[in-house]
């Protein structure tokens, strides 16, 4: 079956190839015939071939991702956005240099396998010469967007994928990578692509503004455009200057905007060139109204809006929500660091007061901690808390992402190899995150997705406390905490003979689960905290209005999607006020859905309000109902009597309400 497809489709692409069918030809657009072309004059590929995927040695892998480090760094939030915006359709996004290669891919849970067996992983080329015409390669070619849709694929193994990928240039005009949204096997037509397209074009966009503002952080950069309200949005013209107001760089909006036609054309002219002041007058309208849009002509008479960003760089929060938009891990800030301790975590949860008040008291103990929890619901924070109130605190802290790392590179990530131990190997060879962990403590994120073989390996680690790099003969001892977390249920990875059994009960020494940011019963607290971390020290505020948005979203991407929405709006916002105009458009749209999170819900409200963008209403319900019977426990320590009593209910129906939620009495409180 599968072979009459491939070999319906390999006539497709010689009919083309041929010229024989025009009906071929016509069906297809130029992007697609020219690539296909390509593919079959330049490339000499086959369109029922079948290669082996082309993945980079660790080694090669970290000089390409070196390369481009800003633009990953920036990518990252952007990434997870995209993602949360188009994950209902399956799709993963992934990022690669201007080579197609796969540097990053953020993918849902549960779906990286499938990405991972179509050759979309991390470390992968996806130029078209090896992977025949597909978005990446094809984009790289083209330089524009462009969306391949499964048939228009080459490779006929490749026709079960669809790609919408856009080009990210660096300031200088040339191409630093590619966004891409790929799905795998998706029934959509080709019409859906662009809705991905237009979304991943966009993200490209904003990556690329990020990376000119962050490339040029020590230099004046005038942000214009002919309408002020796309002043600081996606479309607005970037100039870098120096501080003899000569033209360093231009984006290409800035470019078009001009009238001019390459990047050269704007390099080495000055302010006075291109607008109707010189560069003195231009410092000077800036100062006098720091961030304020303010009206310029251009030397051709064109009316434009501007506001100047100066070179020293005050810490202010566009700054940090353009400039800095850092990858996630590792990247506090001082005024968040000082509230991540496990006291700061804590929080007014009690859920999270029980979490914390168990960690606390296996901290110094030889007790694995497993963290379970949604993403962004601050598993990483909680593990380096812990790690920071432990005797191990002077070691480090080592983070792993077992779910980000391509399968073939965990083993030498991990386990580190001596010199010379395989081919494309670092001659020094490489010390694994296991051993630099030493006396610290290793943290192994998303651990379901450890590959079976290393799982017996990590055990072995775990059980005899001593390592054997790639290559070497000798085991090193090795004095590591483990603390692992996952999103996954280990439960049934372990009965479906996806995890070690063995090694599950190794880790789960205590399981701690962290609350849904939407289940948190000090939710308000969370947004204040947040806020006042993305805010840098200045005194802002949030409108009751925006607090009822946000307080009434569901928040699928939890406390990391809550900073990076706070971060934008922190950066928009105006007089010191955050207002619902400075959210999302997605949570502007949801209604204040007050009815889901009250202070005690016990029955679903049959006609409970609208429901919050991409919510299952009945499911909010059961988690404030959860959240809300915690409070209530923790508040009377577990004593069901008083909490039923409290309540106004029997304690039969209080204990059908725990059982209904999973909900047991903590054994170490
Ligand atoms: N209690 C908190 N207060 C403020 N910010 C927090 C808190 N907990 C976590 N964060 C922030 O939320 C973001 C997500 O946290 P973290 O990376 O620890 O989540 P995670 O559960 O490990 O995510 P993933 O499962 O995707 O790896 C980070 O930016 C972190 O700094």
């Amino acid at each position: 079956m599968a072979e009459r497809a491939a070999a319906q489709h390999a006539a497709r692409v010689l009919a083309m190839a041929r010229g024989s069918s025009a009906g071929v030809r016509d069906e297809l657009d130029a992007t697609v015939t020219r690539s296909w072309s390509r593919c079959l004059g330049d490339y000499g590929l086959d369109p029922v071939m079948r290669r082996d995927p082309l993945v980079l040695e660790r080694a090669q892998f970290e000089d390409h991702r070196e390369r481009v480090r800003d633009m990953l760094e920036i990518a990252q939030v952007e990434m997870d956005n995209l993602h949360q915006q188009i994950a209902s359709s399956g799709s993963a996004i992934i990022l690669t240099d201007a080579e197609g290669v796969i540097l990053n891919c953020v993918t849902s849970p549960g779906m990286s396998r499938l990405f991972r067996r179509a050759g979309l992983w991390q470390g992968a080329h996806w130029d078209e010469e090896h992977e025949g015409t597909n978005g990446i390669g094809t984009c790289v070619i083209e330089r524009r967007p462009v969306a391949i849709h499964r048939a228009e694929h080459f490779l006929s193994h490749h026709t079960g994928l669809s790609c919408a990928a856009a080009p990210i240039f660096a300031p200088n005009g040339q191409m630093l990578g590619v966004l891409d949204a790929s799905s795998v096997n998706s029934r959509d037509s080709k019409q859906s692509q662009f809705h991905a397209l237009a979304m991943a074009t966009m993200s490209a966009k904003l990556i690329e503004n990020c990376v000119f503002l962050r490339q040029f952080r020590g230099e004046w950069v005038l942000r214009f455009h002919n309408r002020p309200e796309f002043v600081g949005q996606l479309s607005e013209g970037m100039l870098a200057f120096d501080g003899a107001g000569r033209v360093l760089a231009a984006n290409q909006s800035a470019l078009g905007q001009l009238g001019l036609a390459a990047q050269d054309a704007a390099t080495a002219r000055t302010v006075s060139e291109l607008f109707d002041v010189d560069f003195d007058t231009l410092l000077g309208r800036a100062s006098q109204h720091p961030n304020t849009v303010w009206p310029l002509r251009g030397r051709r008479g064109q009316q434009f809006f501007a506001m100047l960003r100066g070179r020293e760089l005050p810490a202010t929060a566009l700054r940090h929500a353009l400039l800095q938009a850092p990858a996630e891990r590792g990247s506090t800030t001082p005024l968040e660091r000082a509230r991540m301790d496990l006291a700061g975590l804590r929080g007014r949860d009690p859920l999270m007061a029980h979490n914390v008040r168990c960690a606390e008291k296996v901290v110094d103990r030889n007790i694995t901690l497993l963290l379970h929890g949604e993403t962004g619901t601050g598993k990483e924070a909680f593990a380096k808390a812990v790690h920071a109130v432990s005797k191990r605190a002077t070691k480090p802290f080592v983070a792993v992402n077992c779910a980000a790392i391509p399968e073939s590179l965990i083993e030498s990530e991990l386990f580190g190899y001596k010199a010379g131990a395989f081919t494309g190997a670092r001659r020094e060879g490489m010390r694994g995150k296991i051993l630099q962990a030493h006396g610290g403590t290793l943290f192994l994120d998303e651990i379901g997705d450890m590959p079976p073989q290393l799982q017996t390996r990590l055990l072995r680690v775990l059980e005899e406390r001593e390592i054997l790099p790639l290559g070497a003969e000798t085991p090193i001892p090795v004095d590591i905490k483990v603390i692992s977390a996952t999103h996954r249920n280990l439960d049934e990875l372990v009965a479906s003979g996806t995890f070690r059994e063995d090694l599950y009960y190794r880790l789960n020494g205590l399981v701690l689960t962290l609350p849904a940011l939407r289940e948190r019963a000090d939710l308000e607290d969370v947004i204040q905290r947040v806020l006042s971390a993305e805010s840098e020290g200045q005194a802002l505020h949030i409108a009751p209005e925006a607090l009822a948005l946000l307080t009434a979203y569901p928040w699928p991407g939890n406390i990391r999607q809550l900073r990076n929405v706070l971060r934008t709006a922190v950066a928009l916002c105006e007089d010191g006020v955050v207002r619902a105009e400075d959210l999302p458009a997605e949570l502007r749209r949801g209604p204040a859905a007050a009815a889901v999170r009250p202070a005690m819900v016990f029955e679903p409200a049959p006609e409970a309000s609208p429901t919050p963008p991409h919510a299952d209403p009945r499911r909010c319900l059961l988690d404030a109902e959860k959240s809300a019977l915690l409070a209530e426990l923790e508040r009377h320590r577990w004593n069901m009597s008083n909490t039923a009593r409290d309540l106004g209910v029997s304690r039969n129906t209080l204990y059908r309400k725990l059982h209904k939620h999973g909900i047991t009495p903590p054994t170490l409180g």
